[in-house]
């Protein structure tokens, strides 16, 4: 939640008086020959809580002056390949502003024209860097074509239009950064971090915030991929691990290759999961962030449970399957059930003139209207881009998560519903 500036100022005001009590205190103490080591602890405490409003406030300042609704022209500056299935897209504002600062872990969201594409599709990447001043930075991984060929076109895969067709000096239409999976920047409580595949990007995002800011909190990096191949930023990681006391990476290969040596290459063989935390953390009091493939996902979220680790201490990409956001609704405080669907309901599609029965196959509507060909726009499929809001003409739905983008009353945002009855939709 953000802080109104009158709540910063209030708070702030407060911490000055307690400073200058103690300080009071401190110096009666000095002045008698005392000196009280709980005293100086608590005045370093107040300073520190001082220092992290003020750069709460600074932030806020900047992204409300800096920030820009719609789209605004990006241009390439650097296209940098990081191995056979993954790019860099280096990108600064067409208008040469300044940008924004956004949180670690949040991603952008861009409006793209595909060749094979009638209208603009709209598609969300992770910001790979810390937050800059000069630009932002995506990477990439190319989807694999489907296992089914008749299915296969390249011309509607973003990630392959990214690849193939977006080059140095091109223009994008970009959104300003967003999301809620992000590392607290102002709070100094150990994390562990872990990225499986190109999932890295949100939190290596975050790893670099926390280099870059000249913070000394503890933080332990993971790195799950199959073997050197699929191993990225790899002389950037070992150079962070080198140079700051703080950070221990650990990279992780699935599938080491017949060349890949323990100890040189790679540290642990096996996958990342808590049953290889209990080995290498020296406890389980982390704050545990988390973005990979979903049966990854999954089965972090209920290890680190299974752990003691508790969920307000579980952070994940919002990006990840239905399976674990039902679990946490399910998990809340209240023991509310995570929403769940019936099969039968009738779903009638009146643009695309489509009806059909509701089977329970798929996890959302979304989902289940791409695989009956009926054309919705998305963008980040977890509710925060408000891409696919749709309206709902007759009947109602139920949500998976609580949505962070505004739904209009009439409407709902496909990608994290399900029906609760038979529907009418304006797709
Ligand atoms: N911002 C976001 O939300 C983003 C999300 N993503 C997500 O990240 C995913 C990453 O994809 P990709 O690069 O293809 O990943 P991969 O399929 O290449 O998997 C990466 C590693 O994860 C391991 N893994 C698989 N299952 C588990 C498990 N249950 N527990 C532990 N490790 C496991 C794999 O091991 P093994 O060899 O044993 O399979 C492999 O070593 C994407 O599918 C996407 O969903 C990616 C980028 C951004």
């Amino acid at each position: 939640m953000e802080l109104g500036a009158v709540n910063y100022v209030a708070i702030a005001v407060l911490a000055l008086m307690g400073l200058y009590v103690l300080s009071l205190i401190y110096n009666n103490f000095r002045a008698a020959g005392v000196t009280d080591r709980g005293i100086q602890a608590e005045i370093a405490y107040l300073r520190e809580r001082v220092d992290r409003i003020k750069a709460a406030r600074e932030f806020d300042k900047q992204k409300n002056e800096l920030s820009w609704n719609g789209v605004r022209k990006f241009r390439v500056e650097r296209k940098n390949p990081e191995n056979k299935d993954i790019c860099s897209f280096y990108l600064r504002p067409h208008d040469e502003r300044p940008l924004p600062p956004f949180e670690p872990g949040q991603y952008l969201t861009f409006k793209l024209n595909l060749p094979s594409g009638k209208k603009v599709t709209t598609r969300c990447y992770s910001l790979s860097d810390s937050p800059k001043s000069e630009y932002y930075r995506v990477s990439i991984k190319r989807n694999p074509p489907p296992k089914d060929p008749a299915k296969a076109d390249v011309g509607k895969s973003s990630s392959n239009y990214f690849h193939d067709h977006v080059n140095e000096g091109d223009i994008l239409d970009v959104q300003a950064p967003n999301g809620d999976f992000f590392l607290d920047m102002h709070r100094q409580t150990p994390v562990v971090l872990i990225g499986g595949g190109i999932g890295i990007t949100p939190v290596l995002s975050m790893l670099n915030a926390i280099v870059e800011s000249g913070s000394k909190r503890e933080t332990w990096f993971f790195l799950g991929v199959r073997n050197s191949a699929e191993h990225v930023f790899r002389e950037h990681l070992e150079r962070l691990d080198r140079e700051n006391e703080n950070v221990h990476v650990r990279i992780v290969y699935s599938k080491p290759d017949d060349n890949d040596e323990q100890g040189r290459d790679y540290h642990l063989e096996g996958r990342v999961g808590a049953d290889l935390f209990r080995e290498v953390l020296p406890s389980n009091n982390y704050d545990y962030y988390f973005c990979g493939p979903p049966p990854m996902m999954e089965s972090l979220f209920h290890g680190l449970r299974e752990w003691d680790v508790p969920e307000s201490r579980i952070h994940f990409e919002a990006f990840g399957p239905a399976t674990v956001k039902s679990k946490k609704t399910a998990d809340t405080e209240d023991g509310a059930a995570a929403p769940v669907s019936g099969s039968g309901f009738k779903l009638k599609f009146t643009r695309s003139e489509k009806e059909l029965v509701w089977d329970g196959s798929a996890d959302t509507i979304l989902e289940f209207a791409e695989a009956n060909d009926i054309d919705m726009d998305s963008g980040c499929r977890a509710g925060a881009c408000g891409t696919c809001i749709t309206a709902v003409l007759a009947g109602e739905v139920n949500y998976a998560t609580e949505p962070s983008a505004d739904v209009d009353k009439g409407s709902c945002l496909t990608c994290i519903s399900v029906p609760k009855t038979d529907m009418e939709l304006d797709a």
